[in-house]
């Protein structure tokens, strides 16, 4: 049976990164698909703002919806202080059996606890299943019609605090104008725009931050 390219996109790693090395880990993905197979990582431009983010939220209990490779995940793991972790929810078995294998090559399975399932049956379960209280950074990168149904569903479960801070890719393209619209126009959050462009691409692109003001 013939590789996916998720499969392909491991493989590379398994084979041209040094294990246990989180930075040869992402350069050697974006390395793989900016000259060989393009893929829905969120990529070396948008991911320094995606490091800026994390660095200044500093968070100890982070989460992130659509894991897809890990690539992500691998990005904010290696930015967590000592005893910080990072959840991440993918709901496609076959990303996340890749994913499970990247974030191990990294060294950085300490720090992530990969949750497979869809993230609105996931989120209900985050207090009493996964003992998390509060959560101090969010990045939504799975489905753009689940961005604003699951930010809606992270304040219903109370796992947002005052200085809670969201961060969602793909705000031009392929685009999430419905999440736009709900988050800017709600006087519980205070957005930031950050213009980019599509991960390996010369299409534009943006992350919006939505800080929570409780
Ligand atoms: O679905 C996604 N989740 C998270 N991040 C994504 C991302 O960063 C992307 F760049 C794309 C994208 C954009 C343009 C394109 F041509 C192909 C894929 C997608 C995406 C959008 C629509 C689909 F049908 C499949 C994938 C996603
Ligand atoms: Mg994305």
């Amino acid at each position: 049976m013939n590789q996916s390219k998720e499969q392909r996109i491991l493989n590379f790693v398994l084979q041209n990164a040094v294990r246990g090395d989180p930075c040869s880990v992402l350069d050697t993905i974006d390395k793989y698909c900016s000259q060989k197979e393009w893929a829905m990582n969120v990529g070396d431009e948008k991911g320094l703002i995606l490091d800026k983010t994390v660095e200044e939220a500093n968070p100890s209990v982070a989460l992130e919806l659509g894991t897809y490779c890990g690539y992500s995940a691998v990005r904010i793991a290696r930015l967590l202080k000592a005893g910080a972790y990072l959840l991440t929810v993918e709901f496609n078995p076959e990303f996340a059996a890749i994913a499970k294998q990247m974030i191990e090559f990294a060294g950085v399975q300490d720090k992530v606890k990969l949750l497979e399932g869809p993230s609105e049956e996931i989120i209900p379960q985050l207090k009493k299943k996964y003992e998390v209280d509060t959560l101090d950074f969010v990045f939504l990168d799975h489905w753009k019609d689940r961005y604003t149904p699951d930010t809606i569903l992270l304040q219903e479960c109370n796992l947002l605090r005052k200085g809670s801070v969201l961060l969602a890719d793909n705000i031009i393209f392929p685009g999430a104008p419905e999440f736009l619209n709900y988050i800017r126009n709600n006087p519980h959050f205070q957005c930031t725009n950050y213009p980019s462009h599509l991960e390996y691409m010369k299409v534009v692109d943006a992350m919006e931050k939505a800080v929570f003001l409780g």
